[in-house]
Order: C-alpha cells, then sequence, then structure tokens
C-alpha cells in the first residue's frame, strides 16, 4: 500500500474549537519535564550543549516551568550525570521556573550550589517500586524527604513532590487510590506547595483517574495537585481531561513524548506537550505556550536523537 504523504500547515495549529465549558479552568500551569524526565532514559549520553540549547528554546516557547535535570547518583541514572553543567549553561529566562529532582539532602544541596531555585522530591504509592528506584522503603524515603523539606526552608526553596505509580505499578500491579492519598498528604503536610501525581508506566483509563482523584482530594486540595501522564496505553489526554475537569489546572508533560523512568521497565513516554498545548487551546484553555516555537524544539531534540516525534501533533504538520 502507498502512503499518502500529507501535510498540515502550521496555520491550522490555532485552531481553537471553542471556549472552555464552566467546568474546565481558564488557564492551565503546563510543567515541561522533557530536558529530565524525557531525556533521562536515553542510552546514549546526550551532550550536556544540546539539554542546554532545549532549555533554551523550551524557555523561548512560553512554557512556565521547566524541569532541567536530577540530582542523583550518576550510577543510577548516568544520563543526569551533567546536572551542574546543565544548570550553569542554561539561559533562565525571568519568571520562568528551573526546578530539578532531589532524592536525598545530598542531591539538594548540591542542586543549590549549583544554583538551583526550586527542587521537587519523589516518592512513590508502591513499596516496590521505591525500593527500586530509590533503594528505600515509602516510609524511608518519607524520612529521607523531611531532611530535604527542613534544609528547604531553611533555604527559602519551594519545594514539589512527585507520588509515582498512581495508577499501577510495574512491580506490584494495581495501586489502591488510599495508598496513593495516604503518600501525597504526607509530602504536602510536610510542605510541598504541589503534588504531581504519576501514572509512571501510562496503565490508567479515566475511570481509574477519577477514582484515584476522588481519593486524593479528600486529603489535597485539587489547587496543589498536578497531573503527570505517561501514554503507554494512549489514555493520557483523555486522563487529562478528566483531571482538568476535576478541578485541576496543573499538567506535567514532555517534548515531543520523550520519555520513560529507568525503573519502569516498558513504559513509554510522557504524554507530548504539543499535544496536550493543542488539547488545551482547542478548549479555549489559556496556558502562554507558543505552539509553533514548541514545535521548533520537539523537531530540534528530534533530530538531536534521531528519532521521531512522539507526538501526534507535530507528526501531522510534518511531512511524513
Ligand atoms: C536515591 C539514591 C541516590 C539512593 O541510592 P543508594 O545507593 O541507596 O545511596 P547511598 O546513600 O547508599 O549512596 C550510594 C552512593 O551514591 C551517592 N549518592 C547518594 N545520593 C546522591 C545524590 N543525590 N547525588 C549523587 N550521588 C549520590 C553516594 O555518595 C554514594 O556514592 P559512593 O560512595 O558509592 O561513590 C539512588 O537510588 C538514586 O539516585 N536514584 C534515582 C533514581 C532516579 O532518578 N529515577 C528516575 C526519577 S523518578 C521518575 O522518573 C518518576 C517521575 C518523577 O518522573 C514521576 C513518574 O513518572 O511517576
Amino acid at each position: 500500500m502507498q502512503l499518502v504523504n500529507y501535510y498540515f500547515p502550521r496555520k491550522f495549529m490555532t485552531f481553537v474549537g471553542g471556549s472552555a465549558s464552566k467546568n474546565l479552568p481558564e488557564r492551565v500551569k503546563i510543567v515541561e519535564v522533557g530536558p529530565r524526565d524525557g531525556l533521562q532514559n536515553e542510552k546514549t549520553i546526550v551532550p550536556a550543549e544540546t539539554k542546554i540549547h532545549l532549555i533554551d528554546m523550551l524557555s523561548d516557547s512560553g512554557l512556565p516551568v521547566i524541569e532541567a535535570t536530577s540530582f542523583v547518583s550518576p550510577k543510577w541514572v548516568p544520563q543526569m550525570a551533567d546536572q551542574v553543567e546543565v544548570m550553569k549553561g542554561i539561559s533562565r529566562k525571568p519568571g520562568v521556573s528551573y526546578p530539578v529532582l532531589t532524592p536525598n539532602l545530598k542531591g539538594f544541596q548540591a542542586a543549590v550550589k549549583a544554583g538551583a531555585t526550586e527542587v521537587a522530591i519523589f516518592g512513590a504509592a508502591s513499596e516496590l517500586f521505591s525500593k527500586k528506584n530509590i533503594n528505600c522503603s515509602v516510609d524511608e524515603s518519607l524520612q529521607r524527604f523531611e531532611e530535604v523539606m527542613k534544609a528547604a526552608k531553611e533555604a527559602n526553596v519551594p519545594v514539589r513532590g512527585y507520588v509515582s505509580c498512581v495508577l499501577g505499578c510495574p512491580y506490584e500491579g494495581k495501586v489502591a487510590p488510599g495508598k496513593v492519598a495516604h503518600v501525597a498528604k504526607r509530602l504536602y503536610s510536610m510542605g510541598c506547595y504541589e503534588i504531581s501525581l504519576g501514572d509512571t508506566i501510562g496503565v490508567g483509563t479515566p475511570g481509574g483517574m477519577t477514582e484515584m482523584l476522588e481519593a486524593v482530594s479528600r486529603e489535597v486540595p485539587v489547587s496543589a495537585l498536578a497531573v503527570h501522564c505517561h501514554d503507554t496505553y494512549g489514555q493520557a489526554l483523555a486522563n487529562i481531561l478528566i483531571a482538568l475537569q476535576m478541578g485541576i489546572s496543573v499538567v506535567d508533560s514532555s517534548v515531543a513524548g520523550l520519555g520513560g523512568c529507568p525503573y519502569a521497565q516498558g513504559a513509554s513516554g510522557n504524554v507530548a506537550t504539543e499535544d496536550v498545548v493543542y488539547m488545551m487551546h482547542g478548549l479555549g484553555i489559556h496556558t502562554g505556550v507558543d505552539l509553533s516555537k514548541l514545535m521548533d524544539a520537539g523537531a530540534f531534540i528530534c533530530r538531536s536523537l534521531n528519532r521521531k516525534t512522539n507526538s501526534k501533533v507535530a507528526q501531522a504538520t510534518c511531512k511524513l
């Protein structure tokens, strides 16, 4: 069968399908995680200058938050070993935040020394995932995070909290919504200003998302919640729409749909930022992101990695 080449000019990318319904937020904050979550799993080391150029292009697209790197052990995640070079090389745009992951006090201290002004701690709702990812139990991780929080409060550094495996775990299978709510509540109570709920392996469906968010929002205000969806089963946009309808207005995503956690085998990339922005703009929701510039950043990193984009929107606007 012959494939037909087709081309949708980028002018169609400004298509807006209608104004947001009353059940949806007027604006959504997009947290771009491509430079960290998107690249951490790449087998070939991506040069620091490529990461820096990507972050600078993402800054230029109007994204308000760009997770830049992580201060984790280089033995565990070799791809992030250049974190200091990346933090020192990026051109920080006023009004844009560049948080970094810090699993413990050592990571926090190194991050602050490298110029980080915001960090994220990352826990899980699954014991086995916690052990595989950060080599400790959920309770032990929360104790470590208390130390980070204490140091962060003293240094006046805002801290975001992640909960992984909120809709399923690669080692334990189904995860009870009550467990997610428990860890989310602990992170929020210790002072995290925002809790990002990660469907780490992208197995969630709108039904599971609803049930989980109902449980978590009984413990943490929805205004402090974010969703972080991987798209393994093609459910990410539907899950995000459910989250918006339930009052959440912060969405994590990764340019070109890059990504996957090194300790969650088989999980595909995060939902593509281009696709999230397209959906938001189609719903009449303000993001502040210039989709065309964002797509240039996606094209740049795909060229650098010699990879096809996972963004449907980017695929639709390029010659196939
Ligand atoms: C947490 C540790 C360090 C524990 O690892 P450990 O081996 O238990 O740590 P340790 O305290 O026993 O120290 C062992 C060695 O690591 C060093 N070390 C200790 N801490 C640090 C640090 N911060 N930075 C650099 N080095 C560090 C430490 O100095 C020592 O070095 P050595 O004496 O052997 O040379 C390790 O398990 C680790 O780095 N894990 C990170 C795993 C990771 O980054 N996973 C991906 C991010 S999570 C994710 O992607 C999910 C998310 C957030 O996107 C949401 C979702 O999708 O669900």
